[in-house]
Protein backbone atom coordinates (compact mmCIF):
# COMPACT_ATOMS: atom_id res chain seq x y z
CA UNK A 1 0.00 0.00 0.00
CA UNK A 2 1.18 3.20 -0.88
CA UNK A 3 1.54 6.25 1.59
CA UNK A 4 0.60 9.28 0.71
CA UNK A 5 2.37 12.29 2.26
CA UNK A 6 0.31 15.76 2.41
CA UNK A 7 1.74 18.42 1.94
CA UNK A 8 1.25 21.58 3.76
CA UNK A 9 2.67 25.37 2.63
CA UNK A 10 4.88 26.66 5.42
CA UNK A 11 3.61 30.15 6.22
CA UNK A 12 6.26 32.38 7.34
CA UNK A 13 6.03 33.38 11.28
CA UNK A 14 6.71 36.69 11.11
CA UNK A 15 3.34 37.99 9.76
CA UNK A 16 1.73 36.32 12.83
CA UNK A 17 4.28 37.96 14.65
CA UNK A 18 3.98 41.77 13.07
CA UNK A 19 0.11 41.15 12.39
CA UNK A 20 -1.55 38.48 14.41
CA UNK A 21 -3.37 35.94 12.47
CA UNK A 22 -6.89 37.78 12.60
CA UNK A 23 -5.46 40.53 10.74
CA UNK A 24 -4.92 37.98 7.34
CA UNK A 25 -7.86 37.81 4.79
CA UNK A 26 -7.70 34.76 2.64
CA UNK A 27 -11.27 34.75 1.43
CA UNK A 28 -11.97 34.99 -2.03
CA UNK A 29 -12.27 38.70 -3.60
CA UNK A 30 -13.95 39.82 -6.25
CA UNK A 31 -11.47 40.05 -9.31
CA UNK A 32 -9.49 43.30 -9.75
CA UNK A 33 -9.03 42.56 -13.24
CA UNK A 34 -12.17 41.69 -14.49
CA UNK A 35 -14.17 43.94 -12.04
CA UNK A 36 -15.88 46.93 -13.62
CA UNK A 37 -14.04 50.07 -13.01
CA UNK A 38 -13.73 50.65 -8.99
CA UNK A 39 -11.93 53.34 -7.33
CA UNK A 40 -8.77 52.43 -7.78
CA UNK A 41 -6.10 55.33 -6.28
CA UNK A 42 -2.95 54.81 -6.45
CA UNK A 43 -0.27 54.66 -4.13
CA UNK A 44 1.13 56.46 -1.07
CA UNK A 45 4.04 58.85 -2.14
CA UNK A 46 3.25 61.16 -5.12
CA UNK A 47 -0.39 59.78 -5.87
CA UNK A 48 -3.05 62.37 -6.71
CA UNK A 49 -5.31 59.70 -7.12
CA UNK A 50 -8.38 59.16 -4.51
CA UNK A 51 -7.72 56.25 -2.11
CA UNK A 52 -8.76 53.13 -2.96
CA UNK A 53 -9.93 49.73 -1.50
CA UNK A 54 -6.30 48.13 -1.77
CA UNK A 55 -7.72 45.36 0.55
CA UNK A 56 -9.77 43.68 -2.45
CA UNK A 57 -6.15 43.35 -3.60
CA UNK A 58 -4.19 39.74 -3.39
CA UNK A 59 -0.68 39.64 -2.91
CA UNK A 60 0.88 36.50 -2.72
CA UNK A 61 4.57 35.79 -1.51
CA UNK A 62 6.64 32.62 -1.83
CA UNK A 63 10.13 31.86 -0.98
CA UNK A 64 10.38 33.57 2.48
CA UNK A 65 10.56 37.05 0.90
CA UNK A 66 11.95 39.76 3.17
CA UNK A 67 9.21 40.98 6.25
CA UNK A 68 10.39 44.22 4.70
CA UNK A 69 7.76 43.03 1.58
CA UNK A 70 5.07 42.26 4.22
CA UNK A 71 5.48 45.34 6.42
CA UNK A 72 5.49 47.80 3.22
CA UNK A 73 2.33 45.66 1.37
CA UNK A 74 0.42 45.71 4.97
CA UNK A 75 0.94 48.92 5.88
CA UNK A 76 -0.55 50.16 2.39
CA UNK A 77 -3.56 47.72 3.18
CA UNK A 78 -2.86 45.17 0.51
CA UNK A 79 -3.64 41.50 1.94
CA UNK A 80 -0.40 39.70 1.48
CA UNK A 81 -0.35 35.67 1.82
CA UNK A 82 3.12 34.84 2.34
CA UNK A 83 5.18 31.35 2.54
CA UNK A 84 8.54 30.02 3.71
CA UNK A 85 9.03 27.65 0.82
CA UNK A 86 8.76 27.49 -3.09
CA UNK A 87 4.87 25.69 -3.71
CA UNK A 88 4.64 22.53 -5.30
CA UNK A 89 3.26 23.17 -8.51
CA UNK A 90 -0.49 21.70 -7.55
CA UNK A 91 -0.16 24.05 -4.93
CA UNK A 92 0.86 27.11 -7.04
CA UNK A 93 -1.86 26.49 -9.36
CA UNK A 94 -4.42 26.62 -6.84
CA UNK A 95 -3.21 30.12 -5.09
CA UNK A 96 -2.65 32.09 -8.30
CA UNK A 97 -5.49 31.42 -9.32
CA UNK A 98 -7.01 34.60 -7.95
CA UNK A 99 -4.04 36.79 -6.74
CA UNK A 100 -3.11 39.99 -8.30
CA UNK A 101 0.28 40.29 -7.58
CA UNK A 102 2.96 37.26 -7.00
CA UNK A 103 6.82 37.94 -5.56
CA UNK A 104 9.07 34.96 -5.87
CA UNK A 105 12.54 34.11 -5.76
CA UNK A 106 14.57 31.61 -8.09
CA UNK A 107 12.71 28.37 -7.48
CA UNK A 108 9.26 29.37 -7.86
CA UNK A 109 9.08 28.53 -12.35
CA UNK A 110 6.06 30.56 -13.63
CA UNK A 111 5.76 29.12 -16.58
CA UNK A 112 3.14 29.17 -18.98
CA UNK A 113 1.09 26.25 -18.18
CA UNK A 114 1.70 28.32 -14.69
CA UNK A 115 0.48 31.85 -15.44
CA UNK A 116 -2.71 30.84 -17.62
CA UNK A 117 -4.17 29.88 -14.57
CA UNK A 118 -3.71 33.11 -13.38
CA UNK A 119 -6.84 34.80 -14.19
CA UNK A 120 -6.52 38.17 -12.15
CA UNK A 121 -2.34 38.56 -12.34
CA UNK A 122 -1.62 42.17 -12.92
CA UNK A 123 2.42 41.98 -12.13
CA UNK A 124 5.07 39.72 -10.95
CA UNK A 125 7.88 40.37 -8.76
CA UNK A 126 10.90 38.50 -9.02
CA UNK A 127 13.08 39.41 -5.57
CA UNK A 128 16.30 38.59 -7.31
CA UNK A 129 18.39 39.27 -10.16
CA UNK A 130 17.43 35.98 -12.25
CA UNK A 131 14.21 35.77 -14.21
CA UNK A 132 14.61 33.09 -15.91
CA UNK A 133 12.17 31.29 -13.74
CA UNK A 134 9.35 33.62 -15.32
CA UNK A 135 8.27 32.92 -18.97
CA UNK A 136 8.32 36.71 -19.48
CA UNK A 137 6.93 36.67 -23.12
CA UNK A 138 4.13 35.10 -22.47
CA UNK A 139 3.64 37.01 -18.81
CA UNK A 140 3.83 40.13 -21.47
CA UNK A 141 1.44 38.62 -23.97
CA UNK A 142 -1.28 38.76 -20.51
CA UNK A 143 -0.12 41.81 -20.01
CA UNK A 144 1.49 41.07 -16.76
CA UNK A 145 4.45 42.95 -16.19
CA UNK A 146 7.54 41.62 -14.37
CA UNK A 147 10.06 43.46 -12.26
CA UNK A 148 13.20 42.39 -10.54
CA UNK A 149 15.97 43.98 -8.40
CA UNK A 150 18.64 44.19 -10.75
CA UNK A 151 21.36 45.07 -8.42
CA UNK A 152 20.84 45.10 -4.60
CA UNK A 153 22.34 41.67 -4.17
CA UNK A 154 25.35 42.17 -6.74
CA UNK A 155 28.01 43.46 -4.08
CA UNK A 156 27.18 40.02 -1.87
CA UNK A 157 27.72 37.73 -5.23
CA UNK A 158 30.75 39.11 -5.66
CA UNK A 159 31.94 39.18 -1.71
CA UNK A 160 31.00 35.66 -1.98
CA UNK A 161 33.30 34.80 -5.60
CA UNK A 162 36.09 36.85 -4.06
CA UNK A 163 36.17 34.85 -0.32
CA UNK A 164 35.91 31.79 -2.47
CA UNK A 165 38.72 32.60 -4.95
CA UNK A 166 41.01 33.13 -1.78
CA UNK A 167 39.75 29.70 0.21
CA UNK A 168 40.49 27.89 -3.01
CA UNK A 169 43.96 29.41 -3.29
CA UNK A 170 44.47 28.65 0.56
CA UNK A 171 42.37 24.87 0.61
CA UNK A 172 40.17 26.00 3.42
CA UNK A 173 37.51 23.75 2.93
CA UNK A 174 40.18 20.79 3.35
CA UNK A 175 42.15 22.74 5.83
CA UNK A 176 39.26 22.78 7.84
CA UNK A 177 37.41 19.86 7.77
CA UNK A 178 40.69 18.01 8.47
CA UNK A 179 41.49 19.82 11.31
CA UNK A 180 37.49 19.34 12.20
CA UNK A 181 38.61 15.27 12.01
CA UNK A 182 41.36 15.97 14.35
CA UNK A 183 44.13 16.12 11.80
CA UNK A 184 46.69 18.60 12.14
CA UNK A 185 48.46 19.62 8.61
CA UNK A 186 49.94 23.31 7.94
CA UNK A 187 51.75 22.07 4.76
CA UNK A 188 52.10 24.75 2.15
CA UNK A 189 51.62 22.73 -0.71
CA UNK A 190 49.21 24.25 -3.31
CA UNK A 191 48.78 26.89 -1.19
CA UNK A 192 49.21 30.20 -2.60
CA UNK A 193 48.62 33.94 -2.36
CA UNK A 194 46.56 35.79 -4.75
CA UNK A 195 48.58 38.65 -5.25
CA UNK A 196 49.54 38.84 -8.87
CA UNK A 197 47.11 36.12 -9.98
CA UNK A 198 44.78 36.41 -12.75
CA UNK A 199 40.78 36.17 -12.38
CA UNK A 200 39.31 35.99 -15.44
CA UNK A 201 35.51 36.94 -15.48
CA UNK A 202 32.47 35.57 -17.21
CA UNK A 203 30.05 38.43 -17.38
CA UNK A 204 31.14 42.02 -16.77
CA UNK A 205 28.02 42.88 -15.76
CA UNK A 206 26.34 43.91 -12.32
CA UNK A 207 27.88 41.29 -10.48
CA UNK A 208 31.57 40.69 -12.56
CA UNK A 209 32.53 44.44 -12.52
CA UNK A 210 32.38 44.29 -8.81
CA UNK A 211 34.39 41.37 -8.16
CA UNK A 212 36.80 43.29 -10.93
CA UNK A 213 37.17 45.84 -8.38
CA UNK A 214 37.50 43.61 -5.32
CA UNK A 215 40.35 41.68 -6.96
CA UNK A 216 42.12 44.46 -8.24
CA UNK A 217 41.88 45.67 -4.55
CA UNK A 218 44.01 42.12 -3.25
CA UNK A 219 46.62 43.21 -6.21
CA UNK A 220 45.05 40.42 -8.57
CA UNK A 221 44.97 41.32 -12.49
CA UNK A 222 41.70 40.99 -13.94
CA UNK A 223 40.36 40.09 -17.55
CA UNK A 224 37.16 39.75 -19.07
CA UNK A 225 35.02 38.32 -21.53
CA UNK A 226 31.56 39.14 -22.57
CA UNK A 227 29.66 39.30 -25.62
CA UNK A 228 29.37 43.33 -24.91
CA UNK A 229 32.06 45.76 -24.96
CA UNK A 230 31.97 46.92 -21.58
CA UNK A 231 34.30 49.40 -20.46
CA UNK A 232 36.48 48.73 -18.67
CA UNK A 233 37.12 49.34 -14.50
CA UNK A 234 40.54 50.41 -13.62
CA UNK A 235 43.46 48.23 -15.10
CA UNK A 236 41.03 45.02 -16.09
CA UNK A 237 41.30 44.31 -19.59
CA UNK A 238 38.69 42.97 -22.09
CA UNK A 239 39.70 39.79 -23.84
CA UNK A 240 37.77 38.97 -27.44
CA UNK A 241 37.63 35.67 -26.87
CA UNK A 242 36.53 33.04 -24.02
CA UNK A 243 39.49 30.78 -25.29
CA UNK A 244 41.57 33.41 -24.79
CA UNK A 245 40.41 33.85 -20.99
CA UNK A 246 40.20 30.13 -20.05
CA UNK A 247 44.23 30.26 -21.53
CA UNK A 248 45.05 33.23 -19.49
CA UNK A 249 42.97 32.80 -16.14
CA UNK A 250 44.37 31.32 -13.12
CA UNK A 251 40.55 31.66 -11.60
CA UNK A 252 37.69 31.65 -14.02
CA UNK A 253 34.40 33.04 -12.15
CA UNK A 254 30.64 33.03 -13.91
CA UNK A 255 28.53 36.31 -13.95
CA UNK A 256 26.11 35.34 -16.64
CA UNK A 257 22.56 35.41 -16.86
CA UNK A 258 20.73 31.76 -18.11
CA UNK A 259 20.24 32.24 -21.67
CA UNK A 260 20.20 29.20 -24.56
CA UNK A 261 23.33 30.51 -25.44
CA UNK A 262 24.81 30.26 -21.88
CA UNK A 263 23.70 26.48 -21.70
CA UNK A 264 27.33 24.86 -20.70
CA UNK A 265 28.90 27.74 -22.03
CA UNK A 266 31.64 25.64 -19.64
CA UNK A 267 32.16 22.25 -20.68
CA UNK A 268 34.97 19.55 -20.96
CA UNK A 269 36.25 21.27 -24.05
CA UNK A 270 36.29 24.61 -22.23
CA UNK A 271 38.26 23.03 -19.04
CA UNK A 272 40.50 21.36 -21.18
CA UNK A 273 41.84 24.83 -22.35
CA UNK A 274 42.30 26.03 -18.77
CA UNK A 275 45.82 26.32 -17.41
CA UNK A 276 46.36 23.45 -15.60
CA UNK A 277 46.41 23.93 -11.50
CA UNK A 278 43.59 26.73 -12.57
CA UNK A 279 40.06 26.78 -10.39
CA UNK A 280 36.31 27.49 -11.60
CA UNK A 281 33.27 28.93 -9.82
CA UNK A 282 30.37 29.42 -10.22
CA UNK A 283 27.76 31.66 -8.61
CA UNK A 284 25.82 31.96 -11.80
CA UNK A 285 23.15 29.22 -12.90
CA UNK A 286 23.61 25.58 -12.63
CA UNK A 287 22.89 25.58 -16.46
CA UNK A 288 25.82 27.36 -17.22
CA UNK A 289 28.73 24.83 -16.35
CA UNK A 290 28.63 21.38 -17.14
CA UNK A 291 29.11 20.33 -13.23
CA UNK A 292 30.47 16.62 -14.43
CA UNK A 293 33.28 18.35 -16.14
CA UNK A 294 33.96 19.79 -13.36
CA UNK A 295 34.37 16.68 -11.65
CA UNK A 296 36.36 14.70 -14.48
CA UNK A 297 38.84 18.01 -14.46
CA UNK A 298 39.42 17.68 -10.66
CA UNK A 299 39.64 14.33 -10.55
CA UNK A 300 42.57 14.30 -14.01
CA UNK A 301 44.21 16.84 -11.68
CA UNK A 302 43.48 19.69 -14.65
CA UNK A 303 41.71 21.86 -11.73
CA UNK A 304 43.11 22.54 -8.35
CA UNK A 305 39.92 23.10 -6.94
CA UNK A 306 36.37 24.33 -7.46
CA UNK A 307 33.62 26.78 -5.82
CA UNK A 308 29.51 26.37 -6.69
CA UNK A 309 27.31 27.90 -5.38
CA UNK A 310 23.99 27.35 -7.50
CA UNK A 311 23.47 23.68 -9.60
CA UNK A 312 21.44 22.05 -12.35
CA UNK A 313 19.06 21.26 -10.12
CA UNK A 314 18.47 22.92 -6.79
CA UNK A 315 15.89 21.78 -3.51
CA UNK A 316 12.32 24.33 -3.45
CA UNK A 317 13.30 24.44 0.11
CA UNK A 318 15.37 24.28 3.16
CA UNK A 319 15.48 20.71 4.74
CA UNK A 320 18.12 17.41 5.34
CA UNK A 321 19.20 14.79 3.39
CA UNK A 322 18.46 16.64 -0.19
CA UNK A 323 21.69 17.30 -1.43
CA UNK A 324 22.06 14.08 -3.04
CA UNK A 325 22.46 12.15 -6.27
CA UNK A 326 18.65 11.85 -6.64
CA UNK A 327 18.82 15.27 -7.09
CA UNK A 328 21.88 16.06 -9.55
CA UNK A 329 23.85 12.38 -9.90
CA UNK A 330 27.46 13.53 -9.76
CA UNK A 331 26.58 14.53 -6.08
CA UNK A 332 28.30 11.78 -4.54
CA UNK A 333 31.52 11.91 -6.73
CA UNK A 334 31.63 15.48 -6.39
CA UNK A 335 31.16 15.64 -2.47
CA UNK A 336 34.17 13.67 -2.34
CA UNK A 337 36.41 15.79 -3.96
CA UNK A 338 38.91 17.36 -2.39
CA UNK A 339 39.46 21.77 -2.14
CA UNK A 340 35.62 21.93 -3.54
CA UNK A 341 33.46 24.55 -1.75
CA UNK A 342 29.63 23.83 -2.21
CA UNK A 343 27.32 26.33 -1.16
CA UNK A 344 23.62 26.11 -1.53
CA UNK A 345 22.51 29.38 -3.30
CA UNK A 346 23.78 31.91 -0.94
CA UNK A 347 25.25 34.36 -3.08
CA UNK A 348 22.64 36.27 -2.34
CA UNK A 349 21.62 35.81 0.37
CA UNK A 350 22.70 38.78 3.20
CA UNK A 351 20.51 40.33 4.96
CA UNK A 352 21.67 43.59 3.44
CA UNK A 353 20.82 42.50 0.09
CA UNK A 354 17.39 40.67 1.49
CA UNK A 355 16.50 43.71 2.83
CA UNK A 356 17.09 46.35 -0.04
CA UNK A 357 15.43 43.55 -2.30
CA UNK A 358 12.39 43.83 -0.46
CA UNK A 359 11.78 47.34 -0.38
CA UNK A 360 12.91 48.02 -4.34
CA UNK A 361 10.77 44.81 -5.71
CA UNK A 362 7.38 45.79 -3.33
CA UNK A 363 7.74 49.58 -4.68
CA UNK A 364 8.06 48.19 -8.41
CA UNK A 365 4.57 46.18 -7.53
CA UNK A 366 3.26 48.80 -6.09
CA UNK A 367 3.89 51.39 -8.45
CA UNK A 368 2.33 49.28 -11.02
CA UNK A 369 -0.65 48.01 -9.23
CA UNK A 370 -1.60 51.77 -8.18
CA UNK A 371 -0.42 54.28 -11.48
CA UNK A 372 0.52 51.30 -14.12
CA UNK A 373 4.42 52.72 -14.34
CA UNK A 374 6.12 50.10 -15.53
CA UNK A 375 9.51 51.68 -15.19
CA UNK A 376 12.81 48.91 -15.11
CA UNK A 377 10.32 46.35 -15.95
CA UNK A 378 12.29 43.52 -17.59
CA UNK A 379 9.26 42.21 -20.06
CA UNK A 380 7.03 44.87 -20.87
CA UNK A 381 7.65 48.82 -23.02
CA UNK A 382 8.49 50.83 -19.92
CA UNK A 383 6.28 53.87 -19.43
CA UNK A 384 5.17 55.83 -16.10
CA UNK A 385 3.51 59.12 -16.45
CA UNK A 386 3.63 61.74 -13.74
CA UNK A 387 0.64 63.04 -11.89
CA UNK A 388 -0.15 66.49 -12.29
CA UNK A 389 -3.55 68.17 -11.56
CA UNK A 390 -5.15 65.16 -11.01
CA UNK A 391 -8.72 66.26 -9.56
CA UNK A 392 -12.01 64.33 -8.62
CA UNK A 393 -13.36 64.50 -12.32
CA UNK A 394 -10.03 62.85 -13.80
CA UNK A 395 -9.00 59.51 -15.06
CA UNK A 396 -6.05 57.27 -15.64
CA UNK A 397 -6.30 54.81 -18.27
CA UNK A 398 -3.77 51.92 -18.45
CA UNK A 399 -4.26 50.26 -21.68
CA UNK A 400 -2.19 46.97 -22.49
CA UNK A 401 -2.52 46.37 -26.31
CA UNK A 402 -1.21 44.42 -29.37
CA UNK A 403 2.12 46.56 -31.40
CA UNK A 404 -0.04 47.26 -34.60
CA UNK A 405 -0.95 50.34 -36.31
CA UNK A 406 -3.70 52.34 -35.68
CA UNK A 407 -5.10 51.40 -32.13
CA UNK A 408 -3.52 54.55 -30.37
CA UNK A 409 -6.16 56.61 -33.18
CA UNK A 410 -8.89 54.37 -31.67
CA UNK A 411 -8.37 54.51 -28.30
CA UNK A 412 -8.20 58.49 -28.67
CA UNK A 413 -10.98 58.27 -30.87
CA UNK A 414 -12.80 56.82 -27.88
CA UNK A 415 -11.65 59.45 -25.71
CA UNK A 416 -12.20 61.95 -28.03
CA UNK A 417 -15.41 63.71 -25.44
CA UNK A 418 -12.36 64.53 -23.08
CA UNK A 419 -9.34 66.41 -22.36
CA UNK A 420 -6.24 64.29 -22.43
CA UNK A 421 -3.98 66.19 -20.26
CA UNK A 422 -1.29 63.70 -20.69
CA UNK A 423 -0.58 60.79 -22.37
CA UNK A 424 2.51 58.53 -23.33
CA UNK A 425 2.41 54.94 -25.02
CA UNK A 426 5.93 52.86 -26.17
CA UNK A 427 5.98 49.14 -27.16
CA UNK A 428 8.16 46.27 -26.72
CA UNK A 429 8.13 43.78 -29.47
CA UNK A 430 5.00 42.79 -29.95
CA UNK A 431 3.23 44.47 -26.85
CA UNK A 432 2.61 48.21 -26.36
CA UNK A 433 1.15 50.12 -22.81
CA UNK A 434 -0.05 53.55 -23.08
CA UNK A 435 -0.86 55.49 -20.44
CA UNK A 436 -3.82 58.39 -20.41
CA UNK A 437 -4.90 60.92 -17.87
CA UNK A 438 -8.06 62.94 -19.15
CA UNK A 439 -10.23 64.96 -17.13
CA UNK A 440 -14.10 65.89 -16.68
CA UNK A 441 -15.21 62.15 -16.51
CA UNK A 442 -18.52 61.44 -15.01
CA UNK A 443 -19.14 57.98 -13.28
CA UNK A 444 -21.14 57.08 -16.33
CA UNK A 445 -18.41 57.84 -18.87
CA UNK A 446 -16.06 55.60 -16.96
CA UNK A 447 -18.40 52.86 -17.70
CA UNK A 448 -18.55 53.96 -21.06
CA UNK A 449 -14.68 54.67 -21.63
CA UNK A 450 -14.41 50.94 -20.16
CA UNK A 451 -16.43 49.19 -22.00
CA UNK A 452 -15.09 50.78 -25.00
CA UNK A 453 -11.27 49.90 -24.73
CA UNK A 454 -12.49 46.42 -23.38
CA UNK A 455 -14.14 45.55 -26.57
CA UNK A 456 -11.14 46.45 -28.98
CA UNK A 457 -9.46 43.35 -30.63
CA UNK A 458 -6.21 44.38 -30.06
CA UNK A 459 -6.97 44.89 -26.04
CA UNK A 460 -4.97 42.74 -23.99
CA UNK A 461 -5.70 44.71 -20.71
CA UNK A 462 -7.74 47.77 -19.66
CA UNK A 463 -7.57 49.37 -16.15
CA UNK A 464 -8.71 52.35 -15.29
CA UNK A 465 -7.89 54.52 -11.91
CA UNK A 466 -9.60 57.55 -10.81
N1 LIG B 1 24.24 32.84 -6.74
C1 LIG B 1 23.34 33.76 -6.53
O1 LIG B 1 22.72 33.82 -5.48
C2 LIG B 1 23.08 34.81 -7.56
C3 LIG B 1 22.71 36.09 -7.16
C4 LIG B 1 22.49 37.07 -8.12
C5 LIG B 1 22.59 36.75 -9.46
N2 LIG B 1 22.91 35.48 -9.83
C6 LIG B 1 23.06 35.15 -11.25
O2 LIG B 1 24.10 35.93 -11.79
C7 LIG B 1 23.73 36.36 -13.09
C8 LIG B 1 24.48 37.62 -13.44
O3 LIG B 1 24.04 38.68 -12.66
P1 LIG B 1 24.37 40.20 -13.01
O4 LIG B 1 23.54 41.03 -12.10
O5 LIG B 1 25.83 40.44 -13.05
O6 LIG B 1 23.77 40.28 -14.49
P2 LIG B 1 24.05 41.42 -15.57
O7 LIG B 1 22.93 41.30 -16.53
O8 LIG B 1 24.33 42.71 -14.93
O9 LIG B 1 25.40 40.90 -16.27
C9 LIG B 1 25.47 39.75 -17.05
C10 LIG B 1 26.54 39.97 -18.12
O10 LIG B 1 26.68 38.74 -18.82
C11 LIG B 1 26.87 39.08 -20.20
N3 LIG B 1 26.56 37.91 -21.02
C12 LIG B 1 25.33 37.45 -21.38
N4 LIG B 1 25.47 36.35 -22.14
C13 LIG B 1 26.80 36.12 -22.27
C14 LIG B 1 27.57 35.13 -22.94
N5 LIG B 1 26.99 34.16 -23.64
N6 LIG B 1 28.91 35.20 -22.85
C15 LIG B 1 29.51 36.20 -22.15
N7 LIG B 1 28.82 37.17 -21.50
C16 LIG B 1 27.49 37.12 -21.55
C17 LIG B 1 25.96 40.25 -20.41
O11 LIG B 1 26.32 40.97 -21.57
C18 LIG B 1 26.17 41.04 -19.13
O12 LIG B 1 27.21 41.98 -19.24
C19 LIG B 1 22.20 36.55 -12.96
O13 LIG B 1 21.57 36.45 -14.21
C20 LIG B 1 21.79 35.45 -12.05
O14 LIG B 1 21.44 34.31 -12.79
C21 LIG B 1 23.16 34.51 -8.91
O1 LIG C 1 19.00 35.67 -9.11
C1 LIG C 1 19.35 35.92 -7.97
O2 LIG C 1 19.27 37.06 -7.46
C2 LIG C 1 19.94 34.85 -7.13
O3 LIG C 1 20.04 33.66 -7.81
C3 LIG C 1 19.32 34.72 -5.79
O4 LIG C 1 18.19 33.94 -5.84
P1 LIG C 1 17.38 33.62 -4.50
O5 LIG C 1 16.78 34.90 -4.04
O6 LIG C 1 16.38 32.61 -4.90
O7 LIG C 1 18.36 33.11 -3.50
Amino acid sequence: MSTQIQYIPRMVPEINDYFGTEDMSFSPTESFMNALPRRISVQPLESKTKPFSKGDIKILLLENINHQAVISFREQGYQVESYMDALPESVLLEKIRDVHAIGIRSKTVLSSSVLQHAKNLMVIGCYCIGTNQVDLEYAANMGVAVFNSPFSNSRSVAELALANIISLARQLPDKSLQLRGGNWNNSSRHCYEVRGKTVGIIGYGHIGSQLSILAEAMGMSVIYYDILNIMPIGKAKQVPTLDELLRESDFVTLHVPETPDTKNLISSPQIAAMKKGSYILNTSRGSVLETKAVVDGLKSGKLFGAALDVFPNEPRFNRSNVFNDDLNKWTSELINLPNVILTPHIGGATMEAQSVTGLEVSEAIANFITQGSSLESVNFPEVSLRQTNFDDNALRILFVHRNIPGVLRKVNDILSRHNIEKQYSDSNGDIAYVITDISDVTQSDVHAIYNELDKTSERITVRLIY
